[in-house]
């Protein structure tokens, strides 16, 4: 699912300030949560590149303008149409993925965690995962929903559902899933709920 309609780009704002542990946005957390800030433009250039049209053109190019200004400013680096619906990035500070990179919804992604491309592909992640920090992946592997990366795993092979990872080469240490370190704010709504605990 992407962003494509205005009602598709109000679930996205109201799920990513849910997962941020947020009810509303005001002006002055721009300043507060920069980090938040920078999701917000990333959410509405998703929404202006599925517009078309001369006026969506001009908007998406003052979106963009601001994105990148904020990217610069967090050190985040998150392309547009990445990251599924809840998104939550814990700090600003620097996070880099590839903009080919796909995740489900509910993830939680930590600072100095690089996503990238390797061996002609990149990771394709499922939903709630907690990516802690210093967490590298990488090349066409998939992770599945409910993991934990430890902090500064190298992940580059294949996560089962439900397991924590960690080390470099990452390896499973543990069958907890990521209810157990996910703040209680980020929700885990029924449908990406069954098989967790
Ligand atoms: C600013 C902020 O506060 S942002 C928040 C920052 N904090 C985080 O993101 C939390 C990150 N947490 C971790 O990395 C944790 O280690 C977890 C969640 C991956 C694992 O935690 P637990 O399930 O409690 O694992 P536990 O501590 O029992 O360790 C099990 C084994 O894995 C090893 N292990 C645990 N974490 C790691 C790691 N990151 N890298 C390598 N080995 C690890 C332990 O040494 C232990 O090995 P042993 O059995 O040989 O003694």
């Amino acid at each position: 699912m992407t962003i494509q309609t205005w009602p598709d780009l109000r679930y996205y704002l109201d799920e990513d300030l849910k997962a941020n542990g947020m009810t509303c946005w005001r002006f002055q957390d721009r300043y507060r949560r920069p980090e938040v800030y920078y999701q917000r433009l990333m959410r509405k250039l998703e929404y202006l590149l599925a517009q078309p049209g001369m006026i969506a053109r001009a908007r998406r190019s003052l979106v963009r303008f601001r994105f990148m200004r904020m990217s610069i400013a967090t050190g985040i680096s998150i392309p547009p149409g990445v990251f599924g619906p809840g998104l939550s990035i814990a700090h600003y500070g620097s996070i880099v993925v590839h903009s080919k990179v796909r995740a489900g919804a509910y993830c939680r992604i930590n600072s100095a965690t690089n996503i990238g491309f390797a061996n002609g592909g990149v990771p394709y992640l499922g939903d709630h995962v907690y990516i802690s920090p210093g967490a590298v992946l990488y090349g066409p592997i998939t992770v599945g929903s409910r993991v934990v990366i430890g902090a500064n795993a190298v992940v580059g092979k294949n996560v089962p559902e439900d397991v924590t990872v960690a080390g470099a080469p990452a390896r499973v240490i543990s069958n907890r899933n990521s209810r157990s370190v996910m703040p209680k704010f980020v929700p885990f709504p029924e449908e990406h709920n069954a098989a967790s605990n």
